[in-house]
């Protein structure tokens, strides 16, 4: 693929003496929101662990931006938040990300914009260990948006979030691909899907699919990609 910015080969990854993922292979194209979805267990935090370069793998290659995964000069190039945000519980939002923004070489001027950004003005001054979850989620996501990430590793973004900040998130997505970053975002929701412009499905650590929303509906002759989904389910068995 012309302009790839995250090529997998292969991946084959154990966890706890399990096979996670079982060989797997795909691309992710710049300027994209790919979604990666799957129900839950099915790998894809260690998915995006391994393209983070924080996970041990048994076999295959990742490559990012055109080097290693993990390697040292990819730190400032790919924004990742978890699903469990490691973040000062005693600092305020606004201290945490200042913290995180000098240790990333940020901009001091990016704080004010990613808390806006994720829509936590109002929390700014919050304690982070009063945050509800989704706060906390938005929180680490603020921080993944500092600097110029070229690559965005996003776990379950939206999760507990009402609709009203999904929508706006999902916006803030779009608007940033268009701009040239490369965005890959974990859901086991399968109703955001039809916002990515391509589709990994997952299951089990294999990859069933890898199409864009309509390119799968028409393949498995389906309406949403829940149904896809499970035809693709049924013709794998
Ligand atoms: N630290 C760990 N040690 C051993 N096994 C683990 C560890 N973390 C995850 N696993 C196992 O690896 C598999 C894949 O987990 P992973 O977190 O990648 O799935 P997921 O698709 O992201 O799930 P979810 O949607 O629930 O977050 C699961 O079977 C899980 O039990």
């Amino acid at each position: 693929m012309v302009n790839s910015v995250v090529g997998v080969r292969g991946l084959t990854v154990r966890r706890g003496g399990r096979p996670v993922l079982r060989g797997v292979d795909f691309e992710v194209e710049r300027g994209s929101v790919t979604g990666l979805l799957g129900p839950s267990g099915c790998g894809k935090s260690t998915l995006m662990r391994a393209i983070v370069g924080i996970q041990i793998v048994e076999s295959g290659a990742v490559e990012v931006l055109g080097l290693p995964a993990g390697h040292a000069g990819l730190r400032d190039r790919i924004g990742y938040a978890t699903q469990n945000p490691a973040l000062y519980g005693d600092l305020t939002v606004t201290e945490a990300l200042r913290y995180f923004a000098s240790v990333l070489h940020a901009p001091r001027s990016d704080v004010h914009r990613v808390i806006t950004e994720v829509g936590l003005e109002d929390h700014a001054n919050a304690m982070v260990g009063q945050l509800s979850g989704g706060q906390k989620s938005r929180a680490s996501l603020a921080v993944a948006l500092l600097g110029s990430p070229e690559l965005l590793v996003l776990d379950e973004p939206t999760v507990g979030l009402d609709p009203v900040l999904r929508e706006e998130l999902w916006a803030l997505f779009h608007s940033l691909a268009a701009s040239g970053v490369t965005l890959l975002v974990s859901s086991h929701v399968m109703d955001e899907a039809a916002r990515c412009q391509r589709l990994l499905l997952m299951r089990e650590g294999l990859l069933l699919a890898d199409d864009t929303p309509d390119g799968l509906r028409r393949r498995t002759e389906t309406q949403d990609v829940e149904q896809a989904f499970l035809r693709l389910i049924k013709e794998n068995v």
